[in-house]
């Protein structure tokens, strides 16, 4: 013992020395006795009481039955008490082989009495093979479940996961509430095209027999019309099961991702700023494919295939109980080789699926900017980036090829196996006047059946866990709050449209150590035009989209008439606080349709005074279809400033209290700036704010302030900042595009 205390802390003291290697052999090599001596220990006693069963003295005080589930507690009891007192503690899997060792014997003793009135060797007169036989059982069992249940290994967190599974999975079917009587009709028709279908070999050895034998044209007939009839009901029961079912899936479908889109537009702008477009659109479209699947498909797969399964080895057993035993030993090979398959053919095909996401990425990317492409000359060099990601792809779909090739041979290997082995005993037990041929036929058709079967059970439960992983991410979004508020209710008749940014201090989500707005404080006045200024980079953009709304402050408040800007009901709000930006987005549509954009009711009379006032009626009127006219997509079939009119005519339809002007003459000529502020002046209410570069623009504001470090630097009018002879004085030459020759 004293050596071992000094072993450990010699260890920890020449922590990173090569020492180190001959502490952990020696750890090791002390598991690994503990883990032998457990076992010899288990196995003697295990094999003690397994003989003692056999004693006459035993059998003699209990009955049959009473002595050997009497003998298979204590057998559990005892291992458990072994392994207990040699390892010290029971994890899932050392329950599981010692339950399933300990109980065999008794639940096939039982099971074959009860069934068929005969004894095993398990029975009364155990011996070593019985003992071998379920030690095997028990061990490839629980390998089985080991590798099929992969959450096994570490219990906790295994259960935490399957709790989540299952907790999905009802969220899943919960939501499938509204279409819950087209499930119920597909599940009837499920069960009974597969009730049917399981009598047609049935009725196909029959049929064998009858012609094999002296030739009764009853049986004959009245075989061929059963299977006959058994054939027409399985197929108008799939056909209907399958309608029924598409049904459902395709309006739950079309419900979640309307849900989903729903929550995802209802997420702050810096949701989507972090979010990358793909996985949103990922989780749109394949994550809710696959969502719909976890209850629709897969339980209807998975109850098919299981109540099949259960009605075939339930027939097969009628055919020979023998031969069914013999053709389910290789029930756990099927499902092993058919696991590992897919678990390194559904990663590979993951990896082809990315891989094609990313060849088409490229092609998105080159198509959108095909004048960049062509100016710069670079058609060889995409072309070989397309090439080099197709290459990828074909890479992996060759890795594929291997693993299919390997798994198709092993298949089968396994099942001529199963098939020569089912032969020689089939042919055995018809001469011994066991089964007929015609049974034999029935047997060998349910046999190749079940095979699938179980493959399509075993590759059902992965991808149950799949697609319930699938609807987690679903449900994810579909959670999420979002972290910038529409909850507030405000809706006052009268606004009068006073801003003020007190004390603001605010950092970018994807940067939030970066401080843009430091302690900001700021009045817009109402009826007033403020123009905010300051060299690139400043904050002012920033200003303007936290008075939209966009993003949430670390700091301070903003309020409008007194209240804060978050009190205010969503649509309220952006109705009376409207933004024209810098790079005017317009949708596929008519023009009459973007200007009345997400106003319910909106005459053609207040589209066409908004057009007036942002300059547009002019050009619009000449186009030939008016007001009707499309604009094409991102209104690609419209000039810059054209789209600005628009956009302008957009915001102004609303009439709003408060108007943002972002940069919006950039793209405008003279006169169609000037006509504009013409028409801002007719509102005398209105509270406008701008963000120009244009001299003449910024002069006209009756409040200029100067924003820099996050903070208002000067603010005045033009006279009074230029007097004061400060930043605004100084930037005046890197600020304006123009020269006033009065200054
Ligand atoms: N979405 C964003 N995420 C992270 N940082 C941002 C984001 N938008 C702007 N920034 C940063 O915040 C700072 C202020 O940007 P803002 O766009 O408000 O400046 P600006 O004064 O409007 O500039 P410009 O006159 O060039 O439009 C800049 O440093 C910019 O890099």
């Amino acid at each position: 013992m004293k050596v071992k205390v000094d072993q450990t802390s010699d260890c920890s003291d020449r922590e990173g020395y090569a020492d180190d290697c001959s502490c952990m052999t020696t750890a090791d090599m002390a598991k690994v006795t503990g883990k032998g001596i457990a076992l010899v220990s288990a196995v003697c006693v295990d094999l003690s009481l397994f003989y003692a069963a056999g004693l006459v003295a035993t059998r003699s005080v209990f009955g049959h039955f009473a002595r050997l589930w009497l003998h298979a507690a204590l057998r559990c009891s005892a291992l458990s008490a072994v392994t207990l007192l040699t390892l010290g503690d029971l994890n899932p899997l050392l329950i599981r082989v010692i339950a399933s060792h300990s109980l065999l014997p008794a639940v096939f003793e039982t099971g074959t009495k009860a069934l068929y009135r005969e004894e095993t060797e398990c029975g009364p007169s155990a011996d070593a093979r019985c003992w071998l036989v379920c030690a095997a059982a028990s061990l490839v069992g629980a390998l089985f479940w080991e590798i099929s249940v992969p959450d096994a290994e570490d219990a906790a967190a295994g259960k935490e996961k399957k709790q989540k599974a299952r907790v999905l999975f009802l969220r899943v079917l919960a939501l499938y509430k509204p279409e819950y009587l087209l499930l119920l009709g597909g599940l009837l028709m499920l069960t009974l095209a597969v009730l049917c279908e399981m009598f047609i070999p049935f009725y196909t050895g029959r049929v064998i027999d009858i012609l094999g034998t002296q030739y009764r044209p009853n049986e004959f007939v009245s075989a061929l019309l059963f299977m006959g009839l058994y054939s027409l009901g399985s197929s108008f029961s799939a056909g209907c099961r399958g309608g029924f079912l598409m049904c459902a899936i395709s309006a739950f479908t079309c419900r979640i991702k309307v849900q989903l889109f729903g929550a995802l537009t209802r997420q702050e702008i810096g949701f989507f700023e972090t979010t990358k477009t793909g996985e949103i659109t990922s989780r749109l479209s394949k994550d809710t494919t696959l969502m719909r699947r976890a209850v629709c498909l897969n339980v209807n797969v998975l109850l098919r295939t299981f109540i099949k399964t259960l009605g075939m080895i339930s027939l097969m057993m009628n055919l020979s109980w023998k031969l069914t035993f013999l053709v389910l030993m290789e029930v756990p090979i099927t499902s092993l080789i058919q696991n590992i398959y897919d678990t390194h053919y559904q990663r590979l095909s993951l990896a082809v699926h990315d891989s094609m996401a990313l060849a088409n990425e490229v092609v998105n990317e080159v198509v959108s900017s095909i004048h960049v492409l062509r100016s710069f000359n670079t058609e060889k060099h995409e072309a070989r980036r397309y090439d080099d990601r197709l290459m990828d792809t074909h890479i992996l779909k060759m890795r594929q090829n291997p693993v299919r090739a390997v798994y198709l041979l092993a298949r089968r290997v396994r099942s001529l196996g199963m098939q020569v082995v089912m032969m020689y005993y089939g042919r055995l037990f018809i001469r011994s006047g066991q089964m007929t041929t015609g049974n034999l036929v029935s047997f060998i058709l349910y046999q190749s059946d079940l095979g699938d079967n179980i493959r399509t059970l075993t590759y059902i439960f992965g991808d149950m866990l799949n697609s319930v992983g699938a609807a987690g991410k679903v449900f994810e979004y579909l959670d999420r709050k979002a972290q910038v508020s529409m909850e507030g209710k405000l809706k006052p008749d009268q606004l009068t449209g006073n801003v003020v940014f007190r004390n603001l201090s605010f950092a970018y989500p994807t940067y939030p150590d970066k401080t843009v707005l430091q302690d900001f404080s700021l009045e817009l006045k109402s009826g007033q035009m403020t123009a905010l200024v300051g060299t690139s980079g400043k904050g002012k953009s920033t200003c303007v989209s936290l008075l939209q709304r966009f993003y949430e402050q670390q700091d301070g408040e903003i309020l409008l008439d007194n209240e804060p800007l978050k009190s205010y009901d969503h649509r309220f709000l952006h109705k009376k606080i409207a933004l024209v930006s810098q790079e005017p987005v317009l949708f596929s549509g008519s023009i009459r349709d973007n200007i009345a954009y997400g106003l319910a009711e909106c005459s053609l009379d207040e589209i066409q005074e908004a057009a007036r006032k942002a300059n547009a009626h002019d050009f619009i009127m000449k186009l030939e279809k008016g007001y009707d006219a499309e604009v094409g997509e991102g209104g690609g079939q419209l000039s810059k400033s054209q789209r600005q009119q628009i956009a302008i005519a957009r915001a102004l339809v609303r009439q709003p209290q408060v108007l943002i002007l972002d940069e919006i003459t950039s793209s405008l000529d003279m006169t169609s700036e000037n006509k504009i502020h013409q028409a801002l002046a007719s509102c005398p209410n209105q509270t406008l704010l701008v963000i120009a570069h244009k001299l003449r623009t910024i002069q006209r504001a009756d409040q200029i302030v100067v924003i820099d470090g996050g903070r208002v630097q000067e603010r005045g009018t033009h006279q009074e900042l230029m007097e004061l002879k400060g930043s605004y004085y100084r930037l005046r030459e890197e600020l304006f595009e123009e020269e006033n020759p009065a200054q």
